[in-house]
């Protein structure tokens, strides 16, 4: 379970970027979170990740608050978080295969990091892992050969193999055309339940939340607005998170 309790923060004095944010999401769960540009969408997801401090409030991940935590636990716990970028932050030169293989490295010394150095289970989970996502054919070619679609599954990817409890997607299809947008998220919907993870995802294309995403967080001006499942979002909802008449972007 992830919970998230009275969580504030600023990056200026005086300009919250988010006030008193609490939400819970049990395992087994797809997330997203939307809202208007600047509404603080990123700031939740990075807190989560603790790649932002000096916040107050807790954020507790099976019981443990990440905010107390010392730097082994903060290793430790950020093990159990996937990250899955817009961008896909692959090294494009390498293999699929490799860039899978780099989700383990935050259970590797530096030493064996830097030559890459895989044992054959983790080989082998990271093919079945590239079966799992479609993908099994392409683990030798580079990553700089492939589609949007495809790079953004071989990011999915890289971020099982670390085992995690929680995945973090920061606009995971922003980049996309609409079928390679759906071909993601509907991963990302069945990995969630197979796994059983907790998956938190930004997301601009509120048809896209509703449509896949379990529940629903809405966030405007750094204040959490909506926080129910999918299927309660409203055109009412809708026109008080962004400010005007989006309603159409339903259907
Ligand atoms: N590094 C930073 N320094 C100062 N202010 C920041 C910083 N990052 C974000 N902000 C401010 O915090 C607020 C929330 O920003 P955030 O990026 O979390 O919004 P968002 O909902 O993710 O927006 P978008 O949909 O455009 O990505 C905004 O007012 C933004 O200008």
């Amino acid at each position: 379970m992830l919970e998230v309790k009275n969580l504030d923060k600023s990056y200026q004095k005086d300009h919250p970027a988010l006030t008193n944010i609490s939400f819970s999401v049990k395992p087994g769960t797809f997330v997203a979170i939307i809202g208007p540009s600047g509404a603080g969408k990123t700031t939740i997801l990075r807190s989560l990740n603790q790649l932002i401090k000096d916040d107050n409030g807790e954020i507790l991940l099976d019981g443990s608050n990440i905010r107390s935590a010392n730097k082994a636990q903060l290793r430790k716990y950020r093990r159990q978080i996937g990250m899955v970028f817009q961008n896909y932050n692959l090294i494009e030169r390498l293999t699929v295969i490799e860039n899978v293989l780099h989700g383990r490295l935050g259970y590797k010394s530096t030493l064996a990091g830097v030559f890459g150095r895989y044992t054959q289970a983790e080989k082998e989970e990271a093919m079945s892992l590239l079966k799992k996502v479609g993908l099994e054919d392409f683990a030798l070619q580079r990553c700089s050969e492939l589609s949007g679609g495809q790079k953004q599954r071989v990011g999915i990817a890289r971020s099982l193999i670390q085992h995690p409890k929680v995945i973090l997607c920061d606009e995971p299809i922003a980049s996309l055309d609409p079928a390679s947008a759906q071909t993601v998220m509907q991963l990302l919907k069945d990995l969630t339940e197979e796994y059983n993870l907790i998956c938190v995802a930004n997301l601009h294309q509120i048809n896209m939340a509703k449509k896949y995403a379990d529940q629903i967080i809405g966030i405007r001006k750094g204040q959490l607005v909506f926080d129910e499942a999918a299927d309660l979002l409203s055109e009412d909802i809708l026109r008080t998170l962004y400010d005007q008449d989006i309603t159409k972007e339903l259907e």
